[in-house]
């Protein structure tokens, strides 16, 4: 970023079949260290079970939905809790700086270094073709990290305290993307990724 941009404007950084966009500080009224708090006390954080070659396992993190649309995901339907007002203060925020709309929030706890999430695409048929995902971040900074699907390519990006990045354009279609565990400890860490469900639910096959 240069030092004169605008505090509350996108930077694009480039990359290749797909869009990215980064904003340091997502502006919000309150301090990030009081959202982190908050969100470690108020949200229902579960600890969901899923398998891996018929063996149930434990996700190496804790998540929660909130939001509007129910949401498949690995064959499982979840219904989401109402968004509590933190929520829709810090979607509002990123409707402002992204000027896109969203109606769900899925949040992801990563309680120390050992908690990761496996390399994914946010392609789900609910999302429709080419969704953007606004990725805010609170706490402990992780390295969350693009593998091109067909091209010997990484990108590596920290995502520190209170910032945006926003995935849009085809790049679900042709990068998926991850944390990893990490030997150097860390603190706590909350993700959000909001999201825009657009398929009925009777439609989906
Ligand atoms: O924690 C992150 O930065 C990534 C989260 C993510 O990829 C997701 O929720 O789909
Ligand atoms: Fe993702």
């Amino acid at each position: 970023m240069d030092l004169f941009s605008d505090p509350a404007t996108l930077q694009a950084m480039p990359i290749d079949d797909g869009e990215l966009a980064f904003l340091p500080q997502l502006p919000l009224a309150i301090a990030n260290d009081a959202v982190l708090r908050q969100l470690q006390d108020e949200i229902a954080w579960r600890e969901e079970t899923i398998f891996i070659y018929g063996k149930a396992q434990k996700q190496p993190r804790l998540s929660a939905w909130y939001g509007e649309a129910a949401y498949t995901y690995s064959g499982r339907t979840f219904h989401p809790l109402p968004c509590t007002p933190l929520l829709l203060e810090i979607k509002q925020a990123v409707e402002t700086v992204t000027a896109r709309q969203f109606n769900s929030v899925l949040l992801n706890c990563y309680r120390n270094e050992r908690d990761s999430m496996g390399f994914h695409s946010d392609d789900e048929r609910e999302l429709g073709a080419d969704p953007a995902i606004a990725s805010v971040s609170f706490g402990a900074t992780r390295t969350f990290i693009l593998k091109h699907k067909r091209l010997p390519k990484t990108v590596k990006l920290d995502l520190t305290d209170g910032s945006l990045l926003l995935m849009a354009g085809t790049l679900q279609q042709h990068w998926r993307h991850g944390i990893n565990k990490q030997t150097r400890p860390s603190s706590v860490r909350i993700n959000l990724t909001f999201r825009m469900i657009v398929t009925p639910m009777a439609n989906r096959k």
